[in-house]
């Protein structure tokens, strides 16, 4: 362009523009509003109402189509958002049969005797529906474990089944506790031990009481509130208290039904008489301000000696959680101990021997190698107990390591220590046949398929069920 004809254009259009430079030069106000002195004046007059989609002609004689933007996060956002816990839930959520799986033809109930009998080592037993009820209401069961690849929730008896279950009841026959850990290498079968526990003493009507995470406890995940005149100050949690009290009331429903109060409780909210059930008793947990008192009136129930009063099996999974500071801190903003926490420091007396239970019983906590916290205190106080029982020489602590704790390392002064390894060849055998039977493993079982799978995977059985069933997986 000329420059003349560009200057031109900087000014305003008028009459004596060319038309040809006119059409040209584009400006956004019609011809008839070249100017205006207030915005209103301005501003074109569009039509009021547009049909959507339908072609629209504007006030500046151009075509236009109006369209509705799509969005192209419509899909996804579909739907209401999860409610608060909804995706926990969900994680959490454990599958106990799967109907493509075959049933096992021949495939016995468990009985209590099985876990007490050797020759039963090696055979696979299938848990009874109204275990499976008490033991889901308990959580026993592990979303991580392979429940939902097979007909029925079954399991094997192994050699440390009948070692501790034999245990549990020679203490229980004296009324005396048994006091165990179990550990080992991760996916040994720690948890799934520690349900075999659960379904005995629920199977001989122990009064079974579990924590199945620990640490749901101490990383600061539920509410706390120190409990007045205790010194060292401890804390309740009263929600998980009061998730802990209806557990224990819906898996021991039968036995607590039978046995009745022995003190009056005025401190409760609700008046329970004495000869009251126990199960009355819990009921009187509605709210989550009066569970930890309802929970302290039915310990000391349970500490009465005598009178026909059942043996109790306390179990915690993920040991490692409570054997160090939590994550709470006090009003002072100082970390609080896990063991200042009251239902942990309740677990730790028992299992530490310091709270005997007088009418017998085993306390057993299962560590975890699958999301468990360091804990040098526990790992050496372990190690120390294993040395002790096999007659070796126990290892020391580290002169200049600092991160020992005393706590924890008095707890664990007087356990029995576990140590889960690989299974035997004959037990297996006996997992493998199962697998076969239930039409999950393909391939038919020998000596030389199982020979191979067992060197696979050093007959650990978490490990076996991933070399073999793994692809299958739900
Ligand atoms: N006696 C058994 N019978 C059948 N399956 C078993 C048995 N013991 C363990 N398993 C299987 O082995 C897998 C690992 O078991 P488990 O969850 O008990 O391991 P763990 O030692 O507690 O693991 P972690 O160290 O991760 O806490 C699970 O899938 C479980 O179903």
């Amino acid at each position: 362009m000329s420059a003349p004809t560009s200057l031109r254009c900087l000014v305003r259009p008028s009459a004596a523009v060319p038309r040809s430079i006119a059409a040209a030069t584009w400006t956004p106000y019609p011809s008839i509003a070249l100017f205006s002195t207030t915005a209103n004046a301005r501003k074109p007059v569009m039509p009021k109402k547009q049909n959507k989609g339908a072609p629209v002609i504007n006030p500046y004689g151009k075509k236009m189509t109006v369209m509705k933007k799509k969005n192209k996060n419509v899909a996804a956002r579909a739907g209401k958002p999860p409610l608060p816990g909804e995706r926990k839930a969900l994680r959490k959520r454990i599958q106990l049969s799967n109907n493509n799986a075959l049933p096992v033809a021949g495939l016995a109930e468990l009985e209590p005797e099985h876990m007490l009998d050797r020759n039963s080592v090696g055979t696979m037993v299938a848990l009874p529906g109204t275990m499976q009820d008490s033991l889901r209401a308990l959580e026993a069961f592990k979303p991580t474990q392979f429940w939902p690849m097979f007909r029925q929730p079954a399991m094997l008896i192994r050699s440390e089944t009948v070692d501790l279950i034999s245990q549990m009841q020679e203490a229980a026959n004296k009324k005396q506790m048994f006091r165990a850990v179990l550990t080992g290498e991760r996916i040994t079968g720690k948890s799934l031990l520690l349900l075999q526990s659960m379904a005995y003493g629920l199977s001989k009507e122990w009064i079974v009481i579990n924590i199945p995470e620990a640490q749901e406890l101490t990383t600061a995940c539920t509410e706390y509130a120190p409990i007045p005149d205790t010194e060292p100050v401890q804390y309740m949690q009263n929600n998980y208290c009061l998730k802990m009290i209806q557990a224990i009331r819906k898996a021991n429903s039968s036995i607590l039904t039978k046995q009745t109060t022995f003190y009056s409780h005025p401190e409760l909210p609700q008046n329970i008489p004495i000869n009251s059930t126990l199960l009355a008793l819990l009921s009187a947990a509605k709210e989550p301000e009066s569970a930890w008192v309802v929970f302290q009136a039915f310990w000391k129930e349970l500490m009465h000696k005598g009178a026909g009063r059942p043996p109790i099996l306390f179990t915690l999974d993920g040991l490692q959680h409570i054997m160090k500071i939590s994550d709470y801190r006090s009003p002072a903003f100082e970390l609080i101990h896990s063991q200042d926490l009251a239902l942990v420091r309740l677990f730790c007396d028992t299992l530490s021997g310091a709270m005997p239970l007088p009418n017998g019983g085993a306390v057993i906590a299962a560590t975890t190698r699958n999301n468990g916290p360091r804990t040098p205190s526990m790992e050496l106080a372990l190690a120390q107990r294993e040395a002790e029982q096999s007659g070796t020489e126990p290892p020391q602590h580290e002169p200049y390591f600092k991160g020992y704790d005393p706590r924890s390392e008095a707890v664990l002064k007087t356990v029995k220590v576990m140590k889960l390894k690989g299974m035997s060849k004959l037990e297996a055998r006996g997992l493998m046949e199962y697998w076969a039977a239930s039409g999950i493993l393909r391939s038919t079982v020998d000596e030389k398929v199982v020979a191979a799978k067992w060197a696979l995977s050093a007959g650990v059985v978490g490990e076996m069920e991933r070399a073999s069933l793994l692809t299958m997986r739900p």
